[in-house]
C-alpha cells in the first residue's frame, strides 16, 4: 500500500472544499466536527452546515480560496474546475474524492468511541465496504471497553508518578488489565471503586519500596 495512517491535527486548520454536493458536505461535517475553520465554494449549503459554522463562497474566488488554505477537498462533479483548482493547489495538500491518486491526503471512514477513533480504509478499493465494515466494527465495541479506556488512562498517570521504569509500568498495565476484581468492578459500573483498587495496587507496592 502507498498510503499509511497518521493523524492530522485539525483544530483551527483551514479547510477549503469544492463542491457542495453529498460528498462535499460531509467532508465538511466531518472537518467541523474536529474543530476544523471550513469554508466551500459552490451553489448552496444547507442549513446545518452554515449552523455549525460552514461559509459558503462563489466557485469564482476559487483562487483566494485556496491562497487561504492549509488543506484543499476536491469534491465536485466539474471536472474541468476541479483539475484547475488542482493545479493552484500544488503547495498545499489535498484530498481528491474523485481522483484519489492525483491528492495526498485520503479520508477515510472513521467513528469516535469516547476517546477512541477507529478509521479503515480499503485502499481506494471499496468504499462502500469500508462503510459496512465501520457499521459492524462499531456494534462489537462496548461501554466496558471505553472504560478500561478510562482506567488505564488514570493508571497510566498515576504510575508516571511513582514508577519511574517504563518496563515496570507496562508490566502494571497488564496486570491492571487482567485483574478480575477490577474486571467486576467495571462490569458493575463500579469505576470509582475500580479506581480505589489500582491506587492501592500501585500505591502499595510504592510504600513497600
Ligand atoms: C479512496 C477514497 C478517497 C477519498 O475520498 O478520500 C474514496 C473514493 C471514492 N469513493 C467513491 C464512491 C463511494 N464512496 C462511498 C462512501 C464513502 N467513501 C469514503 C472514502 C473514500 N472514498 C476514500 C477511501 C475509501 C476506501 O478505500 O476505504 C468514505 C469511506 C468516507 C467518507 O467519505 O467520509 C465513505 C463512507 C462513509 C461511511 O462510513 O458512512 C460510497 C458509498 C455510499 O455513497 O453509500 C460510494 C459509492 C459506492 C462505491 O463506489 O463503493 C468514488 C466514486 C467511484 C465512481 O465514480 O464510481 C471514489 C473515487 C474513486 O474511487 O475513484
Ligand atoms: N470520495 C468519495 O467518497 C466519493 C467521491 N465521489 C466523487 O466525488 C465527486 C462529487 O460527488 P458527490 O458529492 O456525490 O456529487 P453531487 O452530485 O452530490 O455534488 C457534486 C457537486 O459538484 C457540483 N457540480 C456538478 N456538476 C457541475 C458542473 N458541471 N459545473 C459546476 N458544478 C458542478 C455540484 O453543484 C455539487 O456541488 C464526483 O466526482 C464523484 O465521482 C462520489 C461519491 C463518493
Amino acid at each position: 500500500m502507498d498510503w499509511t495512517a497518521l493523524y492530522l491535527k485539525t483544530s483551527a486548520l483551514k479547510v477549503f472544499i469544492l463542491g457542495t454536493g453529498e460528498v462535499a458536505t460531509r467532508r465538511a461535517n466531518k472537518f467541523l466536527n474536529h474543530g476544523a475553520i471550513v469554508k466551500l465554494a459552490g451553489n448552496s449549503i444547507n442549513e446545518e452546515l452554515s449552523k455549525n459554522g460552514a461559509e459558503l463562497y462563489s466557485t469564482d474566488d476559487v483562487d483566494d480560496l485556496v491562497d487561504w488554505s492549509d488543506l484543499v477537498v476536491i469534491a465536485s462533479g466539474d471536472r474541468k474546475l476541479s483539475d484547475y483548482v488542482a493545479d493552484i493547489s500544488k503547495d498545499k495538500l489535498v484530498n481528491r474524492a474523485d481522483f484519489p491518486d492525483n491528492g495526498d491526503i485520503i479520508v477515510p471512514t472513521s467513528f469516535n468511541i469516547g476517546d477512541i477513533e477507529i478509521s479503515i480504509f480499503t485502499n481506494g478499493k471499496s468504499p462502500l465496504m469500508a462503510k459496512q465494515l465501520r457499521k459492524r466494527i462499531q456494534s462489537i465495541i462496548t461501554e466496558d471497553d471505553i472504560l478500561e479506556i478510562e482506567l488505564q488512562d488514570y493508571s497510566r498517570s498515576l504510575l508516571k508518578e511513582y514508577v519511574s521504569n517504563q518496563k515496570d509500568r507496562r508490566d502494571y498495565l497488564y496486570e491492571i488489565f487482567e485483574n478480575e476484581e477490577i474486571q467486576e468492578l467495571i462490569k458493575s459500573r463500579k469505576i470509582d471503586e475500580a479506581k480505589s483498587v489500582i491506587f492501592e495496587l500501585i500505591q502499595g507496592d510504592f510504600d513497600d519500596t
